[in-house]
């Protein structure tokens, strides 16, 4: 085979793609897999959050209108006011079922099944650290107070499901032990928690593969991301087979928090898209994002997936050429499947002449290919010397096309949306949302 034969675009697409699913992923639920929101739980315990009961109420609305599976509320035993929060919740009639989330204590227990939740997740540290410092207690008591609080649930009718936390701590002779103790006697879900961080995406398929095999029931993870693991984890042990992944809305919890809810729509649509874009109301995440945002005093941050202010701004003019022709060489979201809009930042000097013969036709005026080749050079000598905004960039243009032709008007736009200052919070910088972080 000639070199230009094995490197031409139509022999590369016919290759196998070596990404393609294996016959090993036959347990993957990438494409099957539910989402636990925990925003009025582990959110509850993010260092800026107090969710008055009203603010309580609209979250788990808005949760449950992006379709969330589950929304997990805090420990009716933490206050009397969370005890009358989950209540109030459970009445709403949400789609979504209600989860409540306790020690693994009969006290808790009791407390939890009146308040009227479709389940209870029961959890209790078992790494040497939380056996030692946190409960005290050894795997024989956890096993037999596991049991306990399982069969008191199950007997109520409502759904069950134990964790272990700190797992990636815990010694895994313990798990499994545990685990199939409560597999045997009926829980719903077994739970693993990444509690402090430390695990990597090998580990958490390893250990969820190794699960799988030892329990029948459905697999829980929850990740928080003190070492950034928390979406490759989440989406790891979704391979493994795990089913459903704890997420918070901005990713808010206890420290720097866990899996981001938007964070992991955008990696499962990548891999599921079919099955994310019919269950999950997309276009809903940034209205929740800024509920969630405003309500915990905190902006999003710039390079949030999805809603991050530039996430979908191109702007070096090799990229932005490219987008224009085909939005897919540089996007692996399409960012009208969140109700968003994409960007082309065209007032820098590393524009090039292809987006700004976009923002010549955008402007109604004729020039040549050649003509805009030579106001482009203009603007990239404007941009050496500073900043340019998007003004500037258009009186470039304007002067220069008065300079050498009578305007003649062009109707036609193209189909990407270049910025205007009517779309921008800020003036300086391109995107849907470009307030700055407080904190
Ligand atoms: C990793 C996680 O995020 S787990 C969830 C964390 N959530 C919460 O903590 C909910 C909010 N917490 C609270 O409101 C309070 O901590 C309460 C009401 C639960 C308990 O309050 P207090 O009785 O005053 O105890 P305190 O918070 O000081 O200590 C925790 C107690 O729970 C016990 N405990 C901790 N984890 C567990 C567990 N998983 N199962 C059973 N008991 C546990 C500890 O031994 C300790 O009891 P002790 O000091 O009476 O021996
Ligand atoms: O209940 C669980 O599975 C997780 C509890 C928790 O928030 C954690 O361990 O970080
Ligand atoms: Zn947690």
């Amino acid at each position: 085979m000639t070199k230009e034969a094995s490197s031409s675009p139509s022999n590369l697409a016919q290759k196998p793609n070596p990404y393609e699913p294996h016959p090993s992923d036959f347990v993957s639920n990438v494409g099957n897999f539910q989402l636990i929101d925990s925003t009025l739980r582990e959110g509850e315990q993010f260092a800026n959050a107090f969710f008055s009961h009203e603010k309580k109420i609209e979250i788990a609305k808005a949760l449950d209108s992006f379709g969330v599976d589950y929304i997990e509320l805090t420990s009716p035993v933490a206050s009397e006011q969370s005890r009358k929060d989950c209540e109030a919740i459970c009445k709403l009639g949400l789609k979504a079922k209600i989860l409540t989330h306790i020690r693994c204590h009969m006290d808790d227990a009791r407390v939890a099944v009146e308040t009227g939740v479709d389940g209870v997740d029961v959890v209790i540290g078992t790494s040497k650290f939380l056996m030692e410092h946190s409960h005290g207690k050894d795997m024989n008591y956890i096993a037999k107070s596991a049991v306990e609080v399982i069969e008191f649930v199950k007997s109520k009718g409502i759904e069950i499901r134990f964790s272990s936390e700190d797992s990636f701590r815990s010694n895994l002779v313990d798990l499994l032990n545990i685990y199939k103790t409560v597999d045997k006697i009926g829980v719903n879900r077994i739970g693993i928690a990444d509690t402090v961080g430390c695990a990597n995406p090998r580990q958490v398929y390893e250990l969820v593969r190794t699960l799988n095999n030892v329990v029948s029931c459905d697999i829980e993870c929850h990740f928080h991301d003190d070492t950034g693991c928390a979406i490759p984890n989440a989406y790891c042990a979704l391979e493994a087979g795990a089913k459903l992944i704890d997420v918070c809305v901005l990713g808010i919890g206890e420290r720097n928090g866990i899996v981001p809810l938007g964070g992991l729509m955008a990696r499962m649509i990548v891999a599921a898209p079919e099955y994310v874009k019919s269950k999950y109301k997309l276009h809903k995440l940034r209205d929740l994002e800024l509920l969630v945002a405003d309500a915990v005093e905190v902006n999003i941050p710039f390079n949030n997936p999805i809603t991050g202010f530039c996430a979908f701004t191109h702007k070096a003019g090799i990229h932005a050429k490219a987008i224009l022709a085909n939005p897919s060489t540089y996007e692996i979201l399409d960012p009208h499947d969140f109700g968003m809009k994409r960007y082309i930042h065209f007032a820098n000097r590393l524009t090039g002449w292809n987006a700004i013969k976009a923002r010549v036709d955008q402007l109604n005026l004729n020039l040549t290919d050649a003509e805009i080749k030579e106001v482009t050079n203009k603007i990239k000598e404007m941009g050496d010397i500073r900043p340019l905004s998007i003004d500037d960039v258009d009186s470039i243009i304007k002067k220069f096309h008065a300079d050498v032709t009578t305007p003649k008007l062009k109707s036609k736009r193209g189909e990407i949306t270049l910025t205007t200052e009517d779309d921008l919070d800020l003036t300086s910088t391109q995107g849907p949302d470009t307030k700055r972080s407080k904190h």
